[in-house]
C-alpha cells in the first residue's frame, strides 16, 4: 500500500480518520487498480479511445485505459445497483409510475487539479456502457454570482470561495434533477470573459447520469440561523470523486496552464485577461503565482481540501498527472 502524506487541516491518515480508528477507505495502489483494467472489457473501440484523447490533449492513453476505464466500470455497477434499488423501492411503495431519477456524480477538487478533464473522460466512457447512454455534464461555475454582484459584495478576489456562488440556485438545480424533472437548465460561465453569460443556459433532458463538477460540490450543508442544518448538494449525489494531488504540483499546473492560455486564449480581444498577453514570461509567472497564492491556494486549504474525506472515491495524482493510488469508501 502506498503511504500518504498528511495535508494541513487533515487527519494523520489523510482520509478523515484518526489514529486508532479504522480507515473508511480501501486504498488500491496504481498497480492493483490497473490490474482491474485488464479484467475489464472496454466498451470503446480503439478509434473511440483515440478520439477520447482529443478531449484532453494532454491525457495519456495508458492512463485512460488503466485508470479511467476501471473507474467507469465501477461507476456503471453503482448506476445499475441504484436503478434496481429504486425500482424495487417504488414497487414496495406501490407507486405505479416511478419518476426517472438520474444517477448523480459529483466531481470535486482544486482549481487546476484536472476536474474538467476527469469529468469529460468519465462522461464519454460512461456513455459507452449500454445501460446509460445519456450522460450530462454540468460545471458549477455557471452558478457563480455575476461579476457585478461579486463586486457589490466585495467578492471579486474570492471567486470560487463558497460564498461567491448562488448556493440556493445550485441546490435547487440538483434537487430538480434528482426529483426526475424532465428538463432542467443551468446558467453558464465563460472563462474567456471571466463572467457568467447572461441568458445562456445549458439544458439537460432525460439524463441517465448527471456529472456535477466543481470546486465546492462536497461542501457540507450550511447551519441555518435557527441552528438547524439544511441540505447540501452532496446529499443528492449517488457517488462522488475527489481529484487530489500535492498542493505544490497543483500550483505548478495552474501556472503552466496560465502560460499556455497567455499564448492562446488571452490573445483574444474579448478576453478578460488580454492585458496578460502582453506580459513577458517572468511577469506572467509572477501574476499566475499571485492569483494562486491569494485566491486559489487559500480556497484549496480552507474550503476544498477539508471536503476530501467526504468523497466516495479519491484519485490521487502524481506530479505528471498519473494516478498513484485510488481510495474507495468501504464503510
Ligand atoms: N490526466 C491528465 N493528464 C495530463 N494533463 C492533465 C490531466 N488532467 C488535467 N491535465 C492538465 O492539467 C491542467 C488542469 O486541468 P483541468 O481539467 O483544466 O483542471 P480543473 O478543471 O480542475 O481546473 C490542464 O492544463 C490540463 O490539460
Ligand atoms: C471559475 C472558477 C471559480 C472555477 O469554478 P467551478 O467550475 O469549480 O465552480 C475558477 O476557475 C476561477 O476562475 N477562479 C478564480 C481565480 C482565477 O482566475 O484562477
Amino acid at each position: 500500500m502506498t503511504s500518504t502524506e498528511a495535508q494541513p487541516g487533515e487527519s494523520s491518515h489523510g482520509d478523515g480518520s484518526h489514529e486508532g480508528e479504522a480507515s473508511p477507505y480501501l486504498e488500491l495502489s496504481r498497480e492493483a487498480w490497473a490490474q482491474l483494467a485488464s479484467e475489464t472489457v472496454s466498451p470503446l473501440s480503439a478509434e473511440e479511445l483515440e478520439r477520447l484523447r482529443g478531449l484532453a490533449d494532454q491525457i495519456d492513453l495508458t492512463e485512460v485505459e488503466q485508470v479511467y476505464l476501471p473507474l467507469s466500470r465501477l461507476l456503471s455497477l453503482y448506476v445499475s445497483a441504484a436503478g434496481k434499488l429504486h425500482r424495487e423501492q417504488e414497487a414496495f411503495l406501490h407507486r405505479r409510475t416511478p419518476p426517472r431519477t438520474p444517477f448523480v456524480i459529483g466531481v470535486a477538487g482544486s482549481v487546476a487539479v484536472g476536474k474538467s478533464t476527469t469529468a469529460r473522460v468519465l462522461q464519454q466512457m460512461l456513455a459507452h456502457w449500454p445501460e446509460h447512454p445519456n450522460v450530462a455534464l454540468v460545471t458549477t461555475d455557471g452558478f457563480l454570482y455575476p461579476n457585478d454582484e461579486l463586486q457589490r459584495r466585495g467578492l471579486m478576489e474570492r471567486k470560487g470561495f463558497p460564498e461567491s456562488y448562488d448556493r440556493r440556485a445550485l441546490l435547487k438545480f440538483v434537487v430538480d434533477i434528482k426529483s426526475g424533472k424532465e428538463e432542467v437548465a443551468a446558467p453558464t460561465y465563460s472563462h474567456l470573459v471571466y463572467d457568467v453569460v447572461p441568458d445562456e443556459k445549458v439544458v439537460i433532458r432525460h439524463p441517465d447520469i448527471v456529472i456535477v463538477e466543481g470546486l465546492n460540490v462536497l461542501q457540507p450543508a450550511r447551519v441555518r440561523d435557527d441552528g438547524r442544518a439544511g441540505l447540501g448538494l452532496s446529499d443528492f449525489f449517488d457517488f462522488s470523486v475527489y481529484v487530489d494531488a500535492g498542493t505544490a504540483h497543483i500550483r505548478r499546473w495552474y501556472v503552466e496552464r496560465f502560460l499556455r492560455l497567455r499564448e492562446t486564449a488571452f490573445r483574444d480581444p474579448d478576453s478578460y485577461f488580454r492585458k496578460y498577453a502582453k506580459l513577458d514570461l517572468d511577469e506572467a509567472i509572477a501574476e499566475a503565482e499571485r492569483i494562486w497564492d491569494t485566491i486559489n491556494g487559500p480556497n484549496l486549504q480552507q474550503n476544498v481540501l477539508p471536503t476530501r474525506s467526504r468523497a466516495t472515491l479519491v484519485l490521487r495524482k502524481d506530479r505528471d498527472h498519473s494516478v498513484r493510488y485510488v481510495r474507495l469508501r468501504k464503510l
